[in-house]
């Protein structure tokens, strides 16, 4: 077996069950050190296999996807953790060009109304193509922000804001520069994006909301919301003053947080379940829907101060390590009820609408479930605990995900 976290120590000192129903082994395989490794190792029923023995389930990372999955034959049976062109909808600058091409779809198809579904995601260009046209937006609202980011970059790497035009000027001067001695395949592309000014601020902190999307299959689409997430905090209070030091700005948009909550959960609610189901059904088309694939998605949200929901980010490798025993916990309970819901051990009836703390979201179209409560502000599945849908519910339930977690291991101190 290959080493398990620190975390795994801690928080398991049983040994492993043992299989007591005399079925046979679910062979794994796990090339990640985090909290999956102990999910899989901890599995009744489930053995690590052996070098060169054929596994059932693997847990990889996105490089391994990248690397083998053209050469993998596949039983039936045998269930993998990522699609192989997920970065259709995780790299910054293809979920843009989906989402765009997504929109203008529905616009010709049904209309101006439901093509405004799609404005989750703030106005966004990916340069240096669209160099152009980000100029003419960025001319046209002069004096507004704007964030650039590496489209194949995580952790903040790379990021910085820009609000004048000589700025952007250069920065498209640079990337010509150090692209030119380059093969065009290889120029790196960045995203430039309308900065959220006005976000809704918590004790004066800035948050993105991480909520998980399992999916099981994108034609048809089959994706499961999980009911547990968290906020991710910055550790400095919110100012723009940091880009501009003439212009110290410091929001202070609590005083009527109880008030707006309660009138607004409902509706905010269903927006965020709008982003997850449009998001997806952008990529339906283009991600090779191989049925021994699934995909947890990590989703980053930002919300306005007038609660609105913005989507920043969908990660096909959320951090499964942990900041605190908390966090461990919350996490190794996700990895557990993905298993469950893959149901490599055939144990489900396939008609499951909960499974653990997912619920069934969208099964070829929004899934109805019997013990929904009807929301005052609309009937979306966004899952709480038991009485779905009450307002007073889902407020619990909102307050629970901007629950702080400390984030040392996330480098969010700035968090733009
Ligand atoms: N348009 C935006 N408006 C306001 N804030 C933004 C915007 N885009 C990104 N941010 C902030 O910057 C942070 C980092 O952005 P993003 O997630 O896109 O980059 P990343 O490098 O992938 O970071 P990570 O790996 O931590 O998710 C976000 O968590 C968010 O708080």
């Amino acid at each position: 077996m290959s080493k398990v976290t620190p975390e795994y120590r801690s928080a398991c000192d049983r040994s492993k069950p043992e299989d007591r129903d005399g079925r046979r082994s679910v062979r794994y395989r796990c090339n990640t050190v985090n909290i999956a490794q102990d999910v899989l190792y901890r599995r009744p029923g489930w053995v690590e296999a052996k070098e060169n023995e054929d596994w059932d389930f693997i847990w990889c990372d996105l490089a391994w996807i990248r690397d083998n999955s053209n050469h993998l034959y596949m039983e039936e049976h045998v269930r993998i953790n990522h699609f192989r062109n997920q970065f259709e909808l995780c790299r910054k600058n293809l979920m843009v060009k989906n989402l765009k091409r997504h929109r203008k779809n529905l616009e010709k198809d049904f209309g101006h109304t439901e093509a405004s579904k799609c404005d989750f995601f703030p106005r966004t260009f990916v340069l240096p193509n669209e160099y152009h046209l980000c100029l003419e937006e960025f001319k046209r609202t002069l004096g507004s922000t704007w964030i650039m980011k590496p489209a194949g970059k995580s952790q903040g790497k790379g990021i910085f804001l820009f609000r004048k035009l000589k700025e952007i000027m250069d920065f498209k001067k640079h990337i010509t520069r150090s692209d030119e001695q380059r093969d065009t395949s290889q120029v790196e592309n960045f995203v430039a994006q309308r900065y959220i000014e006005n976000p809704y601020l918590i004790n004066g902190r800035k948050f993105d909301l991480r909520v998980y999307v399992l999916v099981t299959s994108f034609v048809p689409l089959k994706a499961w919301l999980y009911r547990e997430g968290f906020a991710r905090f910055s550790n400095t209070r919110y100012s723009l003053s940091t880009i501009d030091d003439k212009c110290i700005l410091l929001h202070q948009h609590l005083k009527n947080h109880t008030g707006l909550l309660h009138s607004r959960v409902g509706t905010l609610f269903e927006d965020i379940d709008n982003i997850f189901v449009c998001s997806l059904q952008s990529v339906q088309k283009v991600i090779i829907n191989d049925k021994h694939c699934f995909e947890l998605y990590g989703y980053d949200i930002l919300l306005d101060e007038n609660l609105k929901p913005w989507l920043i980010e969908v990660n096909a490798s959320p951090s499964y390590v942990a900041s605190s025993r908390e966090d461990y916990e919350m996490k190794f309970r996700l990895l557990e009820d993905t298993l469950n819901v893959i149901d490599v051990e055939r144990r489900l009836t396939g008609k499951e609408k909960r499974v653990g703390g997912f619920d069934l979201m969208w099964n070829g179209g929004p899934v109805h479930r019997d013990d929904v409560i009807p929301a005052t502000c609309g009937s979306s599945p966004f899952p709480s605990n038991t009485h779905l849908g009450c307002v007073n519910d889902r407020e619990k339930q909102l307050r629970r995900l901007l629950k702080p977690i400390a984030t040392s291991s996330m480098n969010l101190s700035n968090m733009f």
